[in-house]
């Protein structure tokens, strides 16, 4: 798995105010949005692309364009719907797929509970949206899911990762031969002992959306 943090004065400046305890709901959701349109600037990199020409008021212009399949967006509920609005802007014909997944606060082991997903997904990129990679549970079953189906490509973009997630992921994602690739705004510290990233940003899902029974 490539590891690519996004160093960049902007993504560090957004960051630190989503952050910030004191940063309230409708801002937390406009930052995470921002941050993703800047991460999947360069998330999307590989993204397959055919020639295409297009005639300006001048000439012909050759160009390019999104190849079929179309990208799968998959963003992983609750917490990483709110990366959603933030992706489809830059790539708004990819396809959206859903993922339900939720952490069991004391195992830590992730529960699926939802899916919305094509059966087939072969020769599909895929980009894997969650904005926390703490043990690396969930977002390692997440791929493990769309390689299952066929996906020949992962992208996984985060806000914020632990160190001990990004090695359980390149552990539990060893012998697959799909290339993936984690693209994070930072890397953080350590996790604690409930399996919270330090100094990380609290419980992301309810600094979205409120807080989870
Ligand atoms: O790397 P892991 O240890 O698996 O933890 C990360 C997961 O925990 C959070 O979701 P949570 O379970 O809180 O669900 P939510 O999105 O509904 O808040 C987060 O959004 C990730 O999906
Ligand atoms: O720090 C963490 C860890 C898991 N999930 C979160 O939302 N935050
Ligand atoms: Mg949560």
């Amino acid at each position: 798995m490539e590891l690519r943090v996004v160093d960049h004065p902007l993504v560090a400046h957004k960051l630190t105010l989503l952050r910030d305890r004191d940063t309230d709901s409708p801002t937390f959701r406009r930052l995470t949005e921002e941050l993703v349109t800047l991460l999947a600037y360069e998330a999307t990199r590989e993204v397959r692309v055919e020639p295409s020409t297009v005639p300006t008021p001048v000439a012909a212009a050759p160009g390019v364009r999104l190849r079929e399949p179309r990208p799968m967006v998959v963003p992983i509920l609750r917490a990483g719907l709110g990366m959603l609005e933030g992706m489809s802007r830059l790539m708004p014909t990819a396809e959206v797929g859903f993922v339900g997944m939720v952490r069991n606060e004391e195992t830590l082991q992730p529960v699926t509970y939802a899916e919305r997903l094509p059966t087939d997904l072969s020769g599909r990129q895929c980009y894997v949206l969650d904005p926390m990679l703490a043990t690396g549970g969930s977002l390692a079953t997440a791929v493990r899911f769309l390689v299952d189906r066929g996906a020949d490509h992962i992208t996984c973009i985060c806000l914020l990762a632990a160190p001990e997630g990004i090695d359980r992921m390149r552990e539990l994602l060893a012998e697959l031969e799909v290339p993936t690739t984690l693209v994070v705004a930072a890397v953080d510290e350590r996790l604690n002992e409930q399996g919270f990233i330090v100094p990380g940003l609290g419980d992301a899902g309810d600094r979205l959306y409120g807080v989870a029974d």
